[in-house]
């Protein structure tokens, strides 16, 4: 059956908009009727946008090992209901993903169980102890999508110089969080006004911006592709745009949690405040706007990282870092840069869409005649409340609980499949 989506406008590859039918037959998209069609369904989607599917680089599944914060079942189905149709699963897991068995079993089950496509990591050592270099080109092999030990930082920059060659040599990206354990100081939140005003030890800048200022050495030394995670400080923005000018291959992403709050907006000890990297200064916030809009920063990731009540429930020193965000990245995106003009609706479905699949290689991304059906259908013109009850997410924990927000996903379809629709998970 053909599926006609009528009456929408279309974000198109030269990122011009048009008012244009879009045809879904089988698993592709066409621009005019398929000649074969036979029944048709019309979905009637006047106003609203359409838009390739979002892509979103850095999401905590936790499956294996971490079943009771999410599974890549509700993962995925949070990931369908944002609006995302690819995202790629960090290896912080138990097991972590090292090895082509444990990749071949994560694939199997995201086969069985996925309701959105979903591109494992494989770790940079193994059980990202940062001892001992995984088999790159077996776990390429096995269908990696690319190498990080997300969660902690390589601590040894010859492990990180190893890394770096090895990837360059299987044409696969570094992907690093950036976090350098002797300048941790047992901090729960940024070393800044908040951490002062409460007592709590803080977490300083240094302790990310040294880790990216050595590795945009080290992938200038081996030529591998090093993307930054999550990138927070003023000072970090700086060394990547000067690597950029150097002509080193440096990506970096930011989250949404990041360019929407600073510590500023803590309004005391609650947890689902707690982030890992922390939420910076006002003036660090600014700096990744700032990169953002002159390309320094590539795109932006949500960092999805669940967890459940009872673990954030024990206060800000013991809590776990990490808050959710596939079901909230685009209305909260929408409200504050695009409708408060900081940045146009252009430049956030690129950050969503073809940024990070340049980045990357990925084949998605843009809506093309012919191609893979991928695509977001986006009411822009819904209002309503965050409500972190209404998750498919097992993670509840989010900072933006309350926040009116205007442009929610609606309709989401991965190759041609409807995976939701206006509340309702379709598989
Ligand atoms: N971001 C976080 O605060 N937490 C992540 C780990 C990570 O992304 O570093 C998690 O796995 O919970
Ligand atoms: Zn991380
Ligand atoms: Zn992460």
């Amino acid at each position: 059956m053909t599926i006609k989506l009528q009456g929408g406008s279309i974000i198109l590859e030269d990122g011009s908009m048009a008012q244009k039918d879009l045809y879904i037959e089988g698993e592709k998209m066409y621009f005019e009727k398929p000649e074969n069609s036979t029944d048709e369904k019309v979905i009637n989607i006047e106003g609203k946008l359409v838009t390739p599917g979002f892509i979103d680089v850095h999401v905590h599944l936790r499956e294996p090992g971490g079943e009771h914060k999410e599974t890549i079942e509700t993962g995925t189905q949070a990931a369908a209901a944002g609006g995302f149709t690819t995202i790629c699963a960090m290896p912080n897991t138990r097991p972590v993903p090292d090895k082509v068995e444990q990749m071949e079993w994560l694939q199997d089950r995201i086969e069985e169980t996925g309701h959105v496509r979903v591109l494992p990591y494989a770790a940079i050592t193994t059980r990202q102890l940062g001892k001992e270099l995984t088999d790159f080109a077996a776990l390429k092999e096995a269908g990696a999508f690319a190498f990080t030990d997300d969660g902690v930082g390589v601590q040894s920059a010859d492990k990180m110089l190893q890394a770096m060659t090895e990837a360059a040599k299987v044409g696969m990206a570094i992907v690093a969080h950036c976090e350098e354990d002797t300048l941790i100081h047992d901090g729960c939140v940024h070393e800044g006004t908040f951490s002062a005003k409460h007592n709590l030890k803080g977490i300083p800048s240094v302790c990310e911006s040294v880790h990216i200022a050595r590795d945009v050495l080290l992938a200038e030394a081996t030529g591998a592709h090093y993307h930054v995670c999550h990138i927070s400080t003023k000072e970090s923005v700086r060394v990547v745009r000067d690597a950029k000018r150097a002509g080193i291959n440096v990506t970096a992403e930011v989250s949404p949690h990041h360019l929407l709050l600073c510590d500023d907006d803590i309004p005391g000890l609650d947890t689902n405040f707690k982030m890992n990297p922390p939420l910076r200064s006002k003036e660090d916030q600014h700096a990744l706007w700032e990169g953002l809009l002159d390309g320094t920063i590539d795109f932006i990731a949500t960092d999805h990282a669940p967890h459940t009540e009872e673990e954030k429930a024990v206060g800000m020193e013991r809590a776990p870092f990490g808050i959710v965000g596939l079901e909230t990245a685009f209305p909260l995106l929408y409200t504050h840069m695009v409708k408060t003009e900081r940045a146009t609706l252009k430049q956030l479905i690129d950050w969503l869409t073809v940024k990070p699949a340049e980045t990357f290689g990925l084949q998605s991304g843009v809506l093309k005649d012919g191609e893979l059906a991928d695509i977001t259908i986006v009411d822009l013109e819904e209002n309503r409340k965050i409500d972190k009850d209404q998750f498919l997410s097992k993670g509840k924990n989010t900072p933006f609980n309350g926040w009116d927000c205007q442009g929610w996903p609606a309709y989401t379809f991965v190759g041609g499949k409807l995976v939701w629709e206006k509340g309702k998970v379709t598989k």
